[in-house]
């Protein structure tokens, strides 16, 4: 197999100058191993700062972009001026801009498919909501998302998807790794079967929900989990444990 790992750090509207500054140095002394991609994503006011200061193989991502190139939008960021400043990543459709923001599973496609376009990687977040997994929905509304991603995108070369349900963010109730590994496989088999048998082999599938420094190696073990997107752990010194767990 030759997905490399992937920890992404999602700070959301966290933190203040000195907590970065801080958030910085715990980077800096953490090792990455060889294997691992690790990506941060600070609030946008923030971005510049953690790019100059943090170790080169940390990357930085933005947490949400705009699917123009300029013009009038206000409060907006277009990937063309995020790859202006040195950024390579951006997080796409998290649950938080979903369910907050209003964004569509079409309005996410097509910023997927732009922000690709405009040589970004790019983060897809999907994922089912608590009432939606009680129903057995989760499979249903994971592929209703996916499917919207795919009918804008067609090469998933630079497609990191994150699997995170709902009801595991910021609650503490982390999926079981065996509950995770099983929609992963599902996710899997539905890029084999509706974009290419390439794209999923290829595409990293990374669970995110309540990981942290603890849970993170046992859910790092399972076969279609290739990494983690991090919320309040990723503010924490306990972020270095997790880019270490997923070497284990
Ligand atoms: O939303 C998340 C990452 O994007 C997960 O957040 P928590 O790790 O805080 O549950």
């Amino acid at each position: 197999m030759t997905r490399n790992f992937f920890v992404g750090g999602n700070w959301k509207m966290n933190g203040s100058l000195s907590q970065v500054n801080s958030l910085v140095e715990i980077l800096n002394n953490a090792s990455v191993p060889s294997n691992t991609e690790v990506v941060v994503a600070p609030p946008a006011i923030y971005i510049d700062r953690v790019r100059q200061a943090v170790k080169k193989e940390i990357e930085v991502a933005a947490q949400n972009c705009y699917y123009k190139a300029s013009g009038a939008f206000t409060g907006e960021i277009s990937p063309e001026q995020l790859k202006d400043m040195g950024i390579n990543w951006v997080i796409i459709g998290h649950s938080e801009r979903r369910e907050i923001f209003g964004e569509s599973d079409d309005f996410v496609g097509a910023k997927t498919a732009y922000a690709l376009s405009a040589g970004l990687g790019v983060i897809a977040c999907i994922g089912e909501k608590l009432e939606e997994r009680e129903s057995g929905k989760t499979e249903e509304v994971c592929f209703r998302q996916l499917k919207a991603i795919a009918s804008h995108v067609k090469d998933w070369t630079h497609v990191v998807v994150a699997y995170e349900p709902v009801w595991a963010i910021g609650t503490g109730k982390v999926a079981t790794p065996e509950q995770a590994q099983e929609t992963h496989a599902a996710l899997r088999k539905w890029l084999a079967e509706n974009v290419s048998k390439e794209a999923a082999n290829n595409t990293r599938i990374l669970y995110g929900g309540s990981v942290n420094g603890k849970n993170a190696a046992e859910l790092g073990k399972k076969e279609d989990i290739d990494g983690f997107l991090v919320g309040g752990a990723s503010l924490k010194p306990e972020f270095a444990d997790i880019i270490a767990a997923s070497s284990q």
